[in-house]
């Protein structure tokens, strides 16, 4: 039996630009389950990032309720927030964002050094295939590897959802497929809740569901009977 971990209802977001108004969510129903690996597909424009911000906290609602298990989101304080993200939550982005000054093992410390129950940067990196790169500087490493680096600093502090926005964005479809192996690799290992949004249908097939959206609105989520392994999808 799965466990809703967040429930969104009724989620606007609109943006005042000050000339315009962008209305980014229309009124967003999901239900997202403790283990589940989502991925999020839809047009440029339709609202995923904005969904993924909120759900991470990161930014905020305009309307709507965010539950994560029985806390409501939208009721928090920036402090509440904070702390959310802070004790829950692993972020991967499309442009890894490492520091460029410090090795992988490094920064992969820079969040161990804070976090609760951390597990050790050495661990982390091999969880993700790196453990012969732990003493390498960014600029000495692949864009596949930088990621594999961004997701051991998401997942070494063991939070409970990874949200992840345009993972292999960057990527040629080799590394790509390396970088989601590691995460489907951290998703069957730890159960942690992975969400991914991409611009590449193929990769929906790794997903225990799909979830597409259009126009800030979801318009379908389809349950995967079968899943492909990353090695497996073509694209
Ligand atoms: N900070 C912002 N200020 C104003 N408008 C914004 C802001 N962030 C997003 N938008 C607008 O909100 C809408 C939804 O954007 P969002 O980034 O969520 O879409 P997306 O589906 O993730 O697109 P992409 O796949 O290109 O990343 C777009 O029209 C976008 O231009």
């Amino acid at each position: 039996m799965a466990w809703p971990i967040f429930r969104t209802e009724g989620v606007t977001k609109v943006y005042d630009t000050g000339e315009v108004q962008v209305h980014a969510l229309a009124g967003v129903d999901l239900t997202l389950f403790a283990g589940e690996l989502a991925v999020l597909l839809g047009p440029s424009g339709s609202g995923k990032s904005t969904l993924l911000n909120i759900l991470g906290g990161l930014d905020r609602a305009s309307s709507g309720h965010v539950w994560f298990r029985d806390t409501d989101l939208t009721a928090l304080r920036e402090r509440g927030l904070t702390r959310f993200r802070r004790d829950h939550v692993g972020f991967v982005f499309q442009f890894y964002n490492l520091v460029p000054s410090l090795s992988a093992r490094e920064n992969v410390q820079l969040v161990t050094d804070v976090a609760r129950e951390p597990m050790p940067p050495e661990e982390a990196l091999g969880l993700v295939g790196l453990s012969h790169r732990m003493d390498h500087f960014p600029a000495e490493m692949s864009g596949g590897e930088q990621q594999r680096v961004a997701i051991a600093r998401a997942i070494a502090k063991r939070p409970e959802v990874l949200l992840c926005d345009e993972p292999t964005g960057a990527l040629d479809s080799k590394t790509g497929i390396q970088v989601l192996e590691a995460l489907k690799d951290i998703n069957d290992r730890f159960g942690t809740t992975t969400v991914v949004i991409t611009h590449n249908a193929a990769i929906r097939k790794m997903a225990h569901r799909v979830v597409r959206f259009q126009d800030g609105r979801i318009t379908e989520v389809e349950v995967n009977e079968t899943r492909l392994a990353p090695h497996e999808i073509v694209w």
